[in-house]
Parts: C-alpha cells; structure tokens; sequence
C-alpha cells in the first residue's frame, strides 16, 4: 500500500475519509503547541517529527557515535527503534524500549539535532516511520515538523506554514526554559541558537525546512496560542467541508 494512501483496509465504507494535517515551520513558531491542540479539538491522531530526530540523535550521542562524521551517523541510522505514541493528550517516544521524552529535550541533543537530521539516510528512515503512521491513523493525523507539507506528506489535505519573528520565538522559548527551572537563560544567546539551527535546517541539501507552495502561510507574532489554534481549525474543516 502507498504510505500516503488514504485507505485503511478495516475501515467501514461509511466512515469519513482520514484527513492528513501538515504544519512546518521554524523553531519556537508554535507548531507543537498548535498541532497538539488541533488534534485533540478535532479528534486526531498528532505526530511531532522533531521528537524522532532528536530521538535518533540521542541514540547516537549515547552510543559514542560522533555527530559530525555523516558517514558514521549515516552507517547507524537502522539501528535505533524509535516508536511514537501519537495521541496527543500524551505524546509518547521511546527509543529502544527506553522512555526518551525527557533526554531528547537537553541542550547536548538540541546542539547536534541539525546535523544528525541532515544525514540523507537518517531522513531515509524517519521519513518512511512517518508515512506509515500517517498512514494507519484511523481519523488522520496533524503531523508537524519541518519537510511535513514538502516532502513527507506532499498529498496532504491541507498545509499550514507558521512563523513568528526571532524576538517572538525567542522570548516564547526563554519561558520554556525559565518554566523547566533552567537557570540564567539570555535571551539573546537564545535567539542566536535558534536562529543558527534555523540557519542549518533550511540550508541542508536533503529535504531543507520550506514552505511548501501550497501551505497556508500564518505569522503568529502578534496571535495567541488560541487564535492560531482556532485558525488552524477553521482551515481543517474548510478543507473538509469541501470534499
Ligand atoms: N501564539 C503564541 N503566543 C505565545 N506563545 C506561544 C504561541 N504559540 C506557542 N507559544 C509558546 O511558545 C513555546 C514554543 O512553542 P512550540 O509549540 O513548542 O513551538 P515549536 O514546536 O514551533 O518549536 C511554548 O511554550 C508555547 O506555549
Ligand atoms: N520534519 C523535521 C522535524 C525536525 N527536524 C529537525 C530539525 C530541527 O532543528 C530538529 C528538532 O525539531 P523540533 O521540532 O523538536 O525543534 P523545536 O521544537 O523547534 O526546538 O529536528 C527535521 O529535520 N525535520
């Protein structure tokens, strides 16, 4: 069966169509935060494509493999079992059997992230586990990330591009870090990490962080967190009543 299909075999004739979500963007633009919220008001299933790369680079990182050398990442990018639990009033991700929602959250792991993603063959592997959950999701799916609405899923039934100005994402990730008890966070030293990982993901060669010609395009600088969920929302059933 194609990954994107839309038929799952053992759903009745009279059940609507799944409905495929993707949501891209930058970094601290509000795409987990919004994917969650959308999939839980609408009743689907949630994929955050972030959490897999930094689960793969968490693997890495713990089994001594140097996160610069590409052909040694490129070498192990089979090895790590990596599952998600895609519903999103709890999200899950182990790698290996191991609870890894906590570890893929440090600095070490946001600090290799980029490179660890770039490997072709990582993105081999992470890309096929997406489709294949897209694809068996019973009601359809919000996935987000950064290649979702380019490359991943490029038949989703709707495409949503987020951005925020740097001072915005920055400051929204400041709390993030404030509100996890880190201590001293400089918000110019986070808007600069942000900005150089932005730098690295839109520039590699494989499958780069776009929007995609057709995604719906939201600056979220001066919106709630509410106002773009609700957005995002009307857009699904938009594209819903349509069909
Ligand atoms: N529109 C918004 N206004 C203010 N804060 C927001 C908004 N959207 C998200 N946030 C907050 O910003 C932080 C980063 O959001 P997140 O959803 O993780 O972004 P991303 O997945 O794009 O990196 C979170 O603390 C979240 O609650
Ligand atoms: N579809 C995706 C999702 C994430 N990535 C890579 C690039 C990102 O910098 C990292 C981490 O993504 P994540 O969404 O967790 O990052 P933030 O929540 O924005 O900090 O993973 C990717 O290459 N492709």
């Amino acid at each position: 069966m194609a990954a994107t299909s839309r038929q799952a075999s053992s759903v009745s004739p009279d059940a609507p169509v799944p409905v495929i979500v993707a949501i891209d963007g930058p970094s601290g633009t509000g795409k987990s935060s919004t994917s969650r919220a959308v999939a839980a008001k609408l009743g689907l299933s949630y994929l955050d494509t972030g959490a897999q790369y930094r689960a793969i680079t968490w693997w890495m990182l713990t089994h001594g493999i140097d996160v610069d050398d590409a052909a040694a990442v490129a070498a192990a990018a089979d090895r790590p079992e990596i599952l998600s639990g895609t519903d999103p009033a709890d999200p899950t991700i182990t790698v290996d059997g191991t609870d890894a929602s906590g570890p893929i959250r440090t600095q070490e792991v946001t600090a290799a992230v980029s490179a660890v993603s770039a490997v072709p063959e990582v993105r081999a592997r992470i890309t096929e586990l997406q489709r294949a959950i897209a694809a068996g999701a019973p009601t359809g799916i919000v996935v987000e990330g950064r290649d979702i609405g380019t490359t991943v899923l490029p038949d989703a039934d709707l495409k949503v591009f987020l951005t925020a100005s740097p001072e915005a994402r920055a400051a929204r990730r400041g709390g993030e870090l404030k509100g996890n008890g880190e201590q001293g966070v400089d918000l110019e030293a986070t808007r600069e990490a942000l900005l150089r990982r932005d730098a690295a993901d839109s520039t590699r060669k494989t499958s780069p962080l776009k929007k995609a010609d057709d995604a719906v395009e939201v600056d979220t600088t001066e919106l709630t967190l509410e106002q773009v969920v609700e957005c995002v929302v009307t857009l699904v059933e938009e594209k819903q009543q349509a069909r």
